[in-house]
């Protein structure tokens, strides 16, 4: 079982969106910025590693996103934690992403996402997302 941890990034109404490297597995695609949980790390802490990792940025992890979390892919099971996310600074260097976007949420179907994220983006439309400012 792989376990990942990934980040919901809200900032004034929008969704910051990231698009797979092209090299890298599922490329092209775009996802929430995270990746796999290490050795003793709560998904909460891989989520504020992975995007400081990846974007350069500190946040604050808020709270779990109630959303399915167990997927069946070609390249293995995997266990996804999504947790809405404030950004404390902006860098978003590029890293794991070839570029990001801040989508609202009508438009977040204006990119391909990685099929297991699909389910995020109903309860993302489901939220009010002036609760996270
Ligand atoms: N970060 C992230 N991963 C996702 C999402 N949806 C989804 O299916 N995944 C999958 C893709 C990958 O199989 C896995 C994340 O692992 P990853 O490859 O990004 O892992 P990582 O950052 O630790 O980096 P690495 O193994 O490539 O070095 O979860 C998502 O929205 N965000």
């Amino acid at each position: 079982m792989i376990k990942v941890a990934a980040a919901v990034i809200v900032s004034e109404g929008k969704i910051l969106a990231a698009k797979r490297k092209n090299e890298r597995l599922g490329g092209g695609f775009w996802e929430f910025p995270g990746g796999k949980l290490e050795p003793g790390e709560t998904p909460k802490q891989a989520c504020q590693r992975e995007v400081a990792e990846e974007l350069g940025d500190q946040c604050e992890v808020l709270e779990r996103i109630d959303v399915s979390r167990h997927f069946e892919t070609p390249y293995g099971e995997l266990e996804i934690d999504f947790f809405w996310t404030k950004l404390k600074t902006y860098n978003l260097k590029l890293v794991a992403a070839s570029e990001y976007r801040w989508l609202t949420p009508e438009q977040l179907e204006s990119v391909t996402w990685l099929k297991p994220s699909e389910p995020v983006l109903e309860v993302i439309k489901q939220t009010d997302l002036r609760k996270f400012e």
